[in-house]
């Protein structure tokens, strides 16, 4: 029988204010299992603001944010555990190795421990390079710290993954990396939720694109059903109407 949860993230009728200043005003999404869902969106548009919903680290003024199914407000801790986190500046100990911080982070999350056969697996699999794996993180560039925590949220079995501007700063290579490894993670099933400022990166590692501003749900868009070049005339004709 098929799951009959395939809605992995929903948000639906999303407000949450900030004094006077509205930074998500009646916000609508969800994302399916396998899916990956791009937001871009202009610096404020609301795209933090969302993860940080979907991850209880605020709550809403109105409207809810929903994991599998069941309402986070209702059951944070059940939503906590069904989902990755991916920060811009993914937090791990710096005087800690790779081997060690995922270890610690794996047990905090309450998961039994993972063999060295299956970290090594998993690490190899997110194209972790594996000879850094004893080195202090401190010594890690923004990519390798990004794959470490894919790896605690991958390893804990995450059925989705929010990632925050993961693209930003990553050069190249990196960024072309991390989209094989995101579209990999989704082909097992796991949904992604990523912001973004990158047109061209979202567009080659998204299913959907939302495009945000001012809070709003401004388009969503099927990422396959226009070229890098339409989308980005898409977002900028959608910025400047907003401006106008
Ligand atoms: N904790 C907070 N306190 C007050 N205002 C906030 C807070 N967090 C976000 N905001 C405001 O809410 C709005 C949306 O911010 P948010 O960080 O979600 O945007 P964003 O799309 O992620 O921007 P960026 O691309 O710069 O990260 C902005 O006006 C921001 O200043």
């Amino acid at each position: 029988m098929s799951d009959p949860v395939t809605s992995v993230l929903s948000a639906s009728n999303l407000t949450k204010a900030f004094g006077s200043n509205t930074a998500l005003d009646n916000f609508n999404l969800s994302v399916a299992k396998g899916e990956i869902v791009c937001l871009l969106g202009a610096n404020g548009a609301g795209k933090t603001t969302t993860i940080n919903l979907f991850l209880d680290f605020l709550q809403p003024d109105s409207g809810d944010v929903s994991v599998l199914g069941r309402s986070v407000s209702e059951d944070p801790a059940k939503a906590r555990a069904a989902i990755g986190y991916v920060a811009e500046i993914v937090s791990l100990y710096p005087t800690l190795s790779g081997r060690e911080n995922l270890d610690f982070f794996h047990a905090l999350s309450g998961n039994a421990p993972i063999s060295d056969r299956e970290r090594e697996t998993l690490l190899t699999r997110l194209e972790f390079p594996m000879r850094a794996i004893d080195a202090p993180v401190s010594t890690y560039s923004k990519g390798m710290r990004q794959k470490l925590g894919l790896a605690i949220a991958v390893a804990k079995k995450a059925r989705a993954i929010l990632l925050d501007e993961p693209l930003s700063g990553l050069d190249p290579k990196a960024a072309n990396n991390l989209v094989t490894v995101l579209r990999q993670i989704a082909s097992e099933g796991v949904a992604l939720l990523l912001s973004t400022h990158d047109i061209f990166r979202a567009k080659e590692v998204a299913d959907r694109i939302g495009i945000m501003s001012q809070g709003q749900l401004i388009d969503l868009v099927d990422a396959n059903s226009l070229s890098a070049a339409d989308l980005e005339a898409l977002y900028l004709r959608h910025m400047t109407d907003e401006a106008a």
